[in-house]
This record gives C-alpha cells, structure tokens and sequence, in this order.
C-alpha cells in the first residue's frame, strides 16, 4: 500500500549533519528544513489561510487534546475533517494530546493504561488512552499524526525515565494497532529518553523496529539548557532513519531551529512565535524588538528593514506600536505574521545554505547579526 507520507533526502550539507529535502503529503509536498506554524484550536492565532499561503506556510499543527474537548472530534469528522473544518487545503499535524495532558490538566494520574485527567476547561473527569487519542486524530483527519506519548521531565531519575520510555514504546505499538487509515494519515513515532544515551537508543531501537513513516524527537525544549539540547541531539538524529523526516517537538528560536538542522533536524513546530507577538515582542534580523517600548513611538521604519514581509512592507514600528498600546487586535495580526514569516523564511535562507554548502557560514553570520552569544 502506498504509504500516506514520503520523505525524499535531496542533498546532505558538506560540513554538517543537515539536509536537504522534501515531505510528501496527501495535501501536497513541501520542501525542508521546516518551521510548522501553531494552530493548537483549529485556527493559527488571528491568521486566515490566505495569510498562512501568503507567508509561505506547508504544514500547521493543531491538537487531539484541544479539539477533543472542544468543539468534540465528532463535529470535525462531521465537517469533513480539519482540513474542510478549517478551511486550509495543505499540509495538517496533529499532535497526539499526551503533551497537553501534562502541562494543561489539573490532578492527573497516569497508568499502563493511559492518562486520567480532569479537564482544563470545566474540571470533568476524563481518561485518554492510546487508541483513544490515535481515533481522535483519525477523525480530525490530520495529513500526519503524533504517537500517545509520556514526555517525562528532563530533569527525572533514571529509572522512571526508563520505564517511562518502555511504556511509550507500548503506547507507540498500541496506537500502530489501533490506527484505522495508514493509508491517508501517517503515523510518527516519538523518541523519548530525556538526557539519557541508552535510554535514547532503546526509545529509537523500538520505534525503528516499528517502521513508522517518521520520527519525532519529543522530551526535549521542557526547560533543559541550549546546550543540554543540543547533546541529546548529537547522539539522537544519528539512530535515526536517513530516510525518513525527523521531527523536533516545540522549537522553537531562531537559534534552536539554526542548531537543530545542523543535527540533521527537518521539522519543527513551537507556539513562541504567536505568543510574544501577542505582548509586541517581535524576532528581527537584529535580535528580539519589544515595538510596544516608547521609543519606537516616532519610529516610521518597519519592523526589520531587512524583512521583506507583507507587513514590513506595508507598516510602521510607531503605527504596530500604537495598535498594540490600543488594544486594537489588528496589531497583533500584524506582529504574529511578521514573527511567523520570520522563522518560516529562516528556513527558506537555511535551506540554500544547505544548497551552498555555507550553513555554518550563515549560523555565524546570523548570529552575529541577531546577537546571539555562544551558549
Ligand atoms: N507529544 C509530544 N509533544 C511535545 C510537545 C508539543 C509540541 N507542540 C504541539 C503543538 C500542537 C498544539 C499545541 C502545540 C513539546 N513542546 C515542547 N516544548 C515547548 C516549549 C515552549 C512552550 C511555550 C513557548 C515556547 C516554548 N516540548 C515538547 C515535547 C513533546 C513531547 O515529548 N511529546
């Protein structure tokens, strides 16, 4: 059976571990490295399709989670599934909930079984499984779906750790069994391992055995150091695949995504980008702007001069400011599409030093430039 999703390795980097290629979906193919935009309830805060197209964006994520509590999986599946439901004719991610359930849910406990939650929302008492949350995202219909995983702290004893990744291999197997259409909806599984080698090597070892059309790196971007990341990544990429894409879960910043794909990385996914524009922080090639600050009341330049973005085009850092400083939402249309178009056309520059064979080259030049100091 042709499987719903291909990835095709176009060139490796000379000097590095990143690569070149492309992800084929049902809702169409798209070139990587990649940064996938936010939608985590069936919309990208405060941006229409026609905006995400504009900016260049293939695949954007939404999650089992949110949408099975609200509006119910059931609704979507009746309006003919996310992509309908939303309106977007490209390329959806769904995340599988676990996650969520962590950092969202009050009072959880968790068992072979699966997680036992009340929900956010209304305090109801609720239980997801693995084949409960692998049935959800069959019915929002997402192009690519996320294993039922345990994303334990980075910081956790060796042994919950390593039991923990024992039972999210039996999550993975589980939810493989229950998955009803492998043929349009690809299933990846997640890595886990915290910062433990072995423990990495025996997470990897078990999903490879279970030949999942990709591989998302999760455990990690939960509060461990730049460089603690970047280790787990030295020794994780490489037990991977070369032939199928390798996802890392919420990254992220500008620097992650550079040092992520430089460790052999194809997509990333993180909320960062909409939720600072949200307070008027904006990422520029000169480093992080906050446009609300007074001094930019009289500044008439766009946001990043070197942007060459709808809204850099077109808009002011004094009239951004003012819209923000107003309460007027537009405002923040403005700074969630330019931080979107940011790291999304990141990837684009990344993908041509991949092309040249300079990408350390640009990391120093970008670097530099956005004032990042070696962490
Ligand atoms: N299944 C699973 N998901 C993970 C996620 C969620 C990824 N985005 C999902 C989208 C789908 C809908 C919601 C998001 C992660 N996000 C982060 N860090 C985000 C850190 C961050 C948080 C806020 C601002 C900036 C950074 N680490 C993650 C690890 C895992 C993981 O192991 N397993």
């Amino acid at each position: 059976m042709e499987p719903a999703i291909k990835y095709r390795l176009i060139k490796k980097e000379k000097h590095t571990g990143a690569r070149l290629g492309e992800i084929v979906t049902p809702h169409g193919t798209f070139k990587t490295p990649m940064f996938m935009p936010v939608g985590t309830q069936a919309s990208v805060k405060t941006m229409a399709p026609e905006d995400l197209k504009e900016m260049g964006a293939g695949i954007i994520l939404s999650n089992t989670y949110h949408l099975w509590l609200r509006p119910g999986e059931d609704i979507v599946e009746k309006a003919g599934g996310l992509h309908k439901f939303m309106n977007w004719d490209r390329g959806v991610l769904t995340d599988s909930g676990g996650f969520q359930v962590f950092s969202l849910a009050k009072l959880r406990d968790i068992s072979e079984e699966g997680v036992a939650f009340k929900s956010h929302l209304n305090g109801e008492k609720l239980f997801l499984s693995p084949e409960k949350a692998i049935h959800v995202e069959n019915a929002l219909g997402a192009d690519i779906m996320m294993s039922f995983d345990e994303c334990p702290p980075f910081f956790e004893s060796y042994d919950y750790v390593k039991k923990s990744v024992e039972r999210t291999s039996r999550w993975a197997e589980r939810g493989l069994i229950a998955h009803q259409n492998p043929a349009t909806q690809g299933l990846f599984g997640i890595v886990q391992g915290a910062g433990f080698e072995d423990l990495r090597r025996q997470s990897a070892r078990d999903l490879v055995g279970m030949d999942f059309p990709g591989y998302s790196i999760g455990g990690l971007s939960v509060g461990e150091s730049k460089g603690e990341m970047n280790r787990v990544l030295d020794f994780t990429t490489p037990m991977l695949p070369e032939d199928k894409p390798r996802y890392l879960m919420g990254v992220g910043s500008p620097d992650a995504l550079i040092d992520g794909v430089i460790r052999g990385v194809d997509m990333f996914d993180c909320v960062l980008p909409t939720r600072i524009a949200r307070n008027g922080t904006t990422m520029t090639s000169q480093g992080r702007l906050v446009v609300k600050n007074a001094k930019y009341s009289e500044d008439f330049r766009p946001l990043d001069p070197k942007c060459d973005c709808y809204v850099c085009k077109n808009y002011t850092r004094a009239y951004i400011r003012h819209l923000i400083k107003a309460d007027e939402t537009f405002g923040i249309h403005l700074t969630s599409y330019h931080n979107l178009y940011f790291l999304i056309n990141l990837m684009h520059q990344v993908q041509d030093a991949i092309e040249q064979d300079n990408l350390l080259e640009f990391r120093e030049a970008f670097f530099e430039e956005y004032g990042y100091n070696e962490n």
